[in-house]
């Protein structure tokens, strides 16, 4: 069976983080296994508290599963500070990790903020250059770009100046558009357009983390990026369109939509 890591924060409301990218890769068919930056007291209206790892535990759970079970593919979610961002390289490099996926989370869709402003030229420095493709949303990518994101040009700008910063492929996510879900992915000099139909869900908890999380999975299993993000949109579609509602604010989606007929 396939392997996949992933080193994130939990999210104790189960749409994001840890929970929402075990629930992914098991969906997906590749066994997960994880190392926890941070605890997050968090629900679908927001973040009340973050409790983060140290590095010194981080890198023991990092060292549990690289002489154990070697993953196939590694997703990196929240990691708030800059020591804890420095660890992971070292690790990771050490362990020559491969298939690495850098979803740079830094504020949650309730408005919390998941990334100190300290930690922001760490995560630059240090995650980006070994990322096969990092992930950013619009504003995430507008942050990375320096550059002011309003259409599809836009988008394409910024992709193409944080590629060619860190050496690596880049997805910019188009969740935070109005009129489609259409995200883009930018490699070697090149554009690649990915179609998403907007679905009318307003429960959107944790689908960066869910993207990113089934990206890796596929990456895992020997797909190619493009397969891997072409697999992932659909994925992403299908938890989206199961319309599952809890909670008071966005909440999370359903990850067990295609196993529902079997088990359910
Ligand atoms: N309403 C929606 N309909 C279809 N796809 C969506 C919707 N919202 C987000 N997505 C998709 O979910 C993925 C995550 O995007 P986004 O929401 O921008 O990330 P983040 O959670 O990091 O802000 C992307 O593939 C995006 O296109
Ligand atoms: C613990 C934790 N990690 C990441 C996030 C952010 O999740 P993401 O899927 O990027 O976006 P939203 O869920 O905020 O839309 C989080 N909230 N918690």
């Amino acid at each position: 069976m396939n392997t996949a890591l992933t080193i994130a924060g939990s999210d104790s409301s189960g749409g994001a983080g840890i929970q929402a990218d075990i629930k992914t890769m098991t969906a997906n068919g590749v066994f997960a296994m994880s190392a926890i930056t941070a605890l997050t007291a968090q629900n679908t209206t927001g973040v009340t508290d973050i409790f983060e790892t140290t590095p010194h535990f981080l890198a023991e759970q990092l060292d549990a599963v690289f002489t154990d079970i070697f993953p196939d593919a590694v997703k990196i979610g929240m990691v708030s500070s800059a020591a804890l961002i420095e660890t992971i390289a070292e690790r990771l490099r050490f362990y020559e990790a491969k298939h690495i996926v850098v979803d740079p989370v830094m504020v949650a869709t309730s408005g919390s903020k998941l990334l100190r402003d300290d930690a922001i030229t760490a995560l630059t420095e240090k995650l980006l250059p070994m990322a096969e493709v990092v992930t950013p949303n619009i504003p995430e990518a507008e942050i990375l770009s320096g550059l002011t994101i309003t259409d599809a040009a836009g988008m394409e700008a910024a992709a193409q100046k944080i590629s060619e910063a860190y050496g690596c492929a880049v997805l910019c996510k188009g969740g935070h558009k109005v009129n489609d879900a259409d995200d883009l992915l930018w490699r070697d000099g090149k554009a690649q357009w990915f179609h998403g139909e907007r679905i009318a869900n307003p429960n959107t908890h944790g689908t960066g983390c869910t993207l990113s999380s089934a990206i890796a999975s596929n990456l895992a299993k020997g797909y190619d990026l493009t397969a891997s993000v072409e697999r992932a949109k659909a994925y992403i579609s299908g938890c989206l369109s199961a319309m599952l509602d809890l909670g008071h604010g966005s909440g999370p989606m359903n990850h067990m939509f295609e196993l529902k007929s079997r088990f359910i």
